[in-house]
């Protein structure tokens, strides 16, 4: 980089991670210079690293230091203790929970027994471990956040829930100091909850133990142990590994998306061609993203997931009206800490990967630009397109609230990270936008500047003679659409080839979520219906049942559902719309009405595929 002047941004030291949110435009330094914010993706400061993307490089601490081994041992217990689901121990009903109720009576007391060793703890100052290295405080937030929902999970349906006094103050003191919600996060899940199978590679302060040399063998299945689970199954653990996995495999999508930023900064018709390139790796790297996803097939049985394991993860807004009560929260009133508003389960909707690529591609933003999108036609045809605007706006905002309110889970300096990029001030779709609109109103480009600009008008014809714009597939927002000529081998241009490799990432993202509505069908709406039909002709539905806190199910219908349906239907509401009981929704960890709004968020990014009207085809945008 010697060949950079000072000024350039990658010359430029990283904003402080503890300003949220990141300023994007500038950082006043202390001799009073302004210094635009705009470093590069694999800055050490937002904690994400090039060769592991937002996973840590070195395995997370697996131990806190003694002062706080009372909580380590808690936890222990409870792992040790292998204690149920409360609402396991309960459920009655042929191949539900347990047979017998000397068992049942058991497994209350062993419960009991350990909930009382958590009310028995002392309350131990977190004075000390908020000067403690980040492991040690990442490690602490695991190790309260599984105490606590081993408590409220193994309690009895039936009872109110209030956290003790013991896990409540030190829990809500370090979230608060951490700026995250008291909650199990992906990142407690995840991130920070593996160890090495061979232990003998395991230890804290190994750096540099991810060499790109050595990734093929991480991601070997049996490569990586979960620190802690709720259940012991190696379903449970490969439910995480997998994650894990995928988010390793980031590096590449990351690396990639720091390269196409150099060539945005530079902004001439070789980066141009450069960009288009980089494109066309960022579509594979999705396809490897979604490759991931779908292996978690390999290791986790549908029925165990969504019986054994995933009510561990629920929040307040999945448990069925059961409210929180935080014992002792209000002395901590003088320590800024409120009563926590967001209590939502865990949920790789968390994780910061996926976030960024839809920011980096501006699957984010687009919509927003679409305000003035309506085509003038006749009064039926205008009647129609606002109905449509109206329903993707309704969509985008559901979306970006929810993406907003996941950002609250994510560790400050990734969320750090996804603040900085959305205020990129050279984003990619602006960019190409740019470009294709130079190109189609000019026959010769030859460099494209960096500033941002808004729509201008251009005109165009094909030798069709139809009316070009550049636009979203359903809209003509991006650009205003007029009259020259053009002529069908524009689809060579360098422009549009990168429009084409732009789209091509998108439909990569589109195709990764279309993978996970197939995911979320084998792992949640399959296993709920199976469960809702079992319950209404009470012949029993195979594997022990304990339900999703009796919050999720749908209605009618046997076992024997096709994925397809969920997959490839619109939006409709409908089928999913019932629940256990006929009237309610299938809800997320996240709290969303989970069919209804995964298959918003995966036709938003197809939304955001660019088009020249009348090139669609030759595009291959669609
Ligand atoms: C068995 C595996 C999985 C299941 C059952 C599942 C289920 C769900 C559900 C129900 C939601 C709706 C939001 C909520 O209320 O929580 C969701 C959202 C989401 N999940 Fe998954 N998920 C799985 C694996 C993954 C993995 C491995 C990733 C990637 C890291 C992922 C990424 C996302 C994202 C990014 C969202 C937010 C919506 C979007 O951006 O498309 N999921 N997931």
């Amino acid at each position: 980089m010697s060949h950079l002047p000072p000024t350039h941004f990658l010359s430029l030291p990283p904003p402080s991670p503890s300003s949220s949110p990141i300023s994007s435009t500038s950082t006043t330094t202390g001799t009073g210079t302004v210094i635009p914010d705009t470093t590069t993706l694999a800055a050490h400061d937002f904690d994400v690293d090039s060769r592991t993307a937002f996973m840590p490089p070195s395995p997370p601490l697996a131990r806190l230091p003694v002062e706080w081994e009372a909580w380590e041992e808690v936890l222990d217990g409870a792992v040790r203790g292998r204690l149920m689901l409360g609402s396991k121990v309960e459920e009655k009903g042929p191949g539900m929970g347990i047979g017998k109720d000397e068992e049942r009576e058991r497994e209350r007391e062993k419960s009991e027994v350990w909930r009382e060793s958590v009310r028995a703890l002392p309350i131990l100052p977190i004075h000390n471990l908020k000067k403690s290295p980040e492991p040690v405080l990442r490690r602490a937030h695991h190790v309260l956040a599984w105490i606590m929902h081993f408590y409220i999970h193994t309690l009895p349906p039936s009872s109110a829930i209030v956290i003790p006094r013991p896990l409540t103050i030190p829990l809500l003191r370090l979230s608060a100091y951490l700026k995250l919600p008291p909650m199990l996060t992906y990142s407690d899940d995840v991130l920070y909850n593996w160890r090495y199978e061979n232990p003998a590679g395991e230890g804290e302060g190994e750096e540099d133990v991810h060499m790109p040399g050595d990734r093929e063998s991480l991601m070997h299945p049996h490569a990586l142990r979960a620190l802690t689970t709720f259940t012991s199954t190696s379903d449970e653990e490969q439910f995480y590994m997998s994650s894990a996995r995928l988010e390793l495999a980031g590096c590449t999508t990351l690396e990639l998306m720091r390269s196409i930023m150099d060539e945005l900064f530079v902004g001439d018709d070789i980066a141009v061609r450069r960009i288009t390139e980089y494109l066309g790796g960022l579509k594979d790297s999705i396809g490897e993203l979604k490759e991931r996803l779908m292996s978690v097939k390999e290791g986790v049985r549908p029925e165990v997931f969504y019986h054994d394991i995933r009510p561990w993860f629920s929040g307040q807004d999945s448990n069925a009206g059961r409210e929180w009560v935080f014992e002792g929260i209000e002395e901590l009133k003088d320590d800024g800490v409120d009563v926590p508003k967001e209590l939502s389960g865990a949920s790789a909707g968390q994780s910061s990967l996926i976030q960024a690529l839809d920011v980096f591609l501006g699957v984010d933003s687009y919509a927003d630009l679409e305000a003035d999108g309506v085509v003038r036609g006749d009064e039926e045809k205008e009647a129609v397109k606002e109905k449509e605007m109206e329903k993707k706006e309704n969509r985008r905002i559901e979306r970006s609230t929810f993406m907003k309110r996941m950002r609250v889970y994510m560790p400050r300096h990734h969320r750090n990270f996804i603040e900085h990029l959305s205020n990129n001030p050279r984003p990619l779709r602006e960019f190409v936008k740019r470009v294709v609109r130079e190109s189609l109103s000019t026959s010769t480009t030859t460099t494209y500047s960096s500033s941002t600009t808004t729509s201008s008008s251009f005109s165009i014809t094909t030798t069709t003679s139809s009316s070009l714009s550049l636009s979203s597939p359903s809209s003509s927002s991006d650009t205003t659409t007029t009259s020259t000529s053009t002529s069908s081998s524009a689809t060579t241009t360098p422009a549009l080839a990168l429009m084409q490799a732009y789209n091509a990432s998108l439909m990569a993202l589109k195709a990764f979520r279309d993978a996970h509505m197939i995911i979320v069908a084998l792992y949640i709406i399959g296993p709920a219906r199976r469960k809702a039909a079992g319950a209404s002709s009470s012949a029993g539905a195979g594997a022990g049942a304990n339900g999703a806190n009796g919050a999720n199910g749908l209605s009618g219908g046997g076992g024997g559902e096709r994925v397809s349906e969920y997959v490839s239907s619109p939006v409709s509401g409908t089928k999913e719309g019932g629940g256990e009981g006929g009237n309610r929704p299938l809800k997320g960890t996240g709290g969303t009405d989970l069919v209804r709004f995964l298959k918003g968020v995966r036709d938003h990014t197809k939304d955001a595929v660019m088009v020249v009207p009348g090139m669609e085809a030759s595009l291959g945008s669609k």
